[in-house]
């Protein structure tokens, strides 16, 4: 396949990734508010060094352990980010 071939697979999983961090974003808020309401803080250290684990378990490559731990780091990141940003976005309206 010719590069323009090539870059409109990678776009199509591009939409994908799109959809798919963005459903991630929206089940990480839920637990968010969940949290919220047991009091309990929006950082989970062990859960995310089991997501991590898994993640390079599952790993079937060509992008080594390091890397995938390193772009599972920036989802969960976002996802902790977004956590609290409506955590205190939930505060102010209160
Ligand atoms: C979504 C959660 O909140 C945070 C974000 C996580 C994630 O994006 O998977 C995991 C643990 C927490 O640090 C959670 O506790 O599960």
């Amino acid at each position: 396949m010719d590069i323009d071939g090539i870059r409109k697979r990678i776009d199509l999983l591009d939409d994908v990734l799109l959809r798919i961090f963005n459903e991630r974003a929206r089940l990480a808020l839920e637990i968010g508010h969940l949290k919220k309401g047991l009091n309990l803080p929006v950082f989970d250290p062990s859960r995310e060094k089991r997501i991590f684990a898994r993640m390079k378990d599952e790993n079937p490559g060509p992008l080594d352990s390091d890397a995938i731990v390193r772009l599972f780091e920036r989802v969960v990141d976002e996802s902790r980010r977004l956590e609290r940003i409506m955590s205190h976005a939930d505060e102010e309206e209160n």
